[in-house]
């Protein structure tokens, strides 16, 4: 098997609430948005990770099918269950509840991981969730980022905290220690807020630049993003939208982002395009059925 961009991580089936009582069903879990993601902007990419022998399983197998993401080294657990979220919406915006905990991907271990499949891939993507979700889930990416890194293998990482999954001082210290071995760092502005203790954006992206990354790209939500790479760096603007449910936009920008960076080797035409994937993948509800598929976001560029 190889693909452009591998991500590990957990998929969820999610439910998401479009009036009181009524939930609709359809696909989360960040690393997986990720991967439809970036199919859908044209780069191939494949799921790594463990669910359940059970309904919820088969769907997502299904969907990674009908995506075309290679989901061959996906393994089936015959004891634990594959996850679930729901999404609830309010003036605040969007809140998560989950139901994962001792899910099959909790329970990934570091001596399960396909070394080959990193190796050939272009990207290992990862985030804070993969490794929130057990300590072995958590050892388990930093023996990919490893793997990744002796082979030359460029590692990409969303911070994603999600303070029901870990208490802020452990997400920080794993996530800081991740970080110092990253060459693309997607950090999410109020994320990165509470990681670092900072507050300007600027100060974030040199933040994590000091701990290794060699590219940040900082989403700043519908300001769009702060990118930086080498000497240079630029604030690439959003464009409207309007905002129906912003579950999983970050992890549209991350996809649309590397897709794009593996064609063009430029992250600031990279930002450009994933700010405009992102902006659309918020007109309607859920984190994958809204993810834009290349002509879109290239006729959104043009107009
Ligand atoms: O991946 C997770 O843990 C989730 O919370 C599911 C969502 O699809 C995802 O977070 C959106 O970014």
């Amino acid at each position: 098997m190889t693909a452009d961009i591998l991500c590990l991580g957990e998929p969820l089936v999610e439910f998401n609430e479009a009036e009181p009582g009524l939930w609709c069903e359809g696909f989360g879990g960040d690393v997986s948005n990720v991967a439809v993601a970036a199919r859908r902007q044209g780069a191939s990419s494949a799921i790594v990770t463990r669910l359940g022998n059970d309904g919820f399983g088969d769907a997502l197998m299904e969907l990674w099918r009908r995506e075309d993401v290679d989901a061959s080294l996906v393994e089936r657990d015959p004891v634990a269950q594959t996850g679930l979220y729901f999404v609830r919406h309010g003036p605040e915006g969007h809140s998560f509840e989950y139901r994962r905990a001792g899910s099959a991907a909790a329970r990934m271990t570091p001596a399960q991981l396909p070394l080959d499949a990193i190796r050939n891939a272009r990207i290992l993507h990862l985030s804070g969730i993969t490794q929130a979700i057990s300590a072995d889930a958590r050892a388990t990416g930093f023996a990919a980022i490893d793997a990744a890194r002796e082979a030359g293998v460029r590692v990409s990482y969303d911070p994603n905290l999600r303070l029901s999954l870990w208490p802020l001082e452990e997400a920080r210290e794993t996530i800081h220690r991740a970080m110092e071995r990253v060459d693309i760092a997607l950090p999410g502005l109020e994320d990165a807020r509470l990681l670092t203790g900072l507050d300007d954006p600027k100060e974030i992206v040199e933040f994590y630049r000091g701990l290794g990354a060699s590219t940040v790209a900082l989403t700043l939500g519908a300001d769009g993003a702060l990118v930086a790479h080498g000497d240079h760096i630029e604030t690439i603007p959003s464009r409207p939208a309007r905002l129906v449910d912003a579950t999983g936009a970050g992890d549209c920008f991350d996809g649309a982002f590397l897709a794009r960076l593996l064609q063009t080797e430029d992250p600031w035409e990279a930002a450009r395009y994933a700010v405009v994937a992102a902006a659309l993948s918020v007109e309607s509800r859920g984190a994958v059925a809204p993810i834009p598929t290349s002509d879109r976001v290239l006729a959104a560029l043009s107009n």
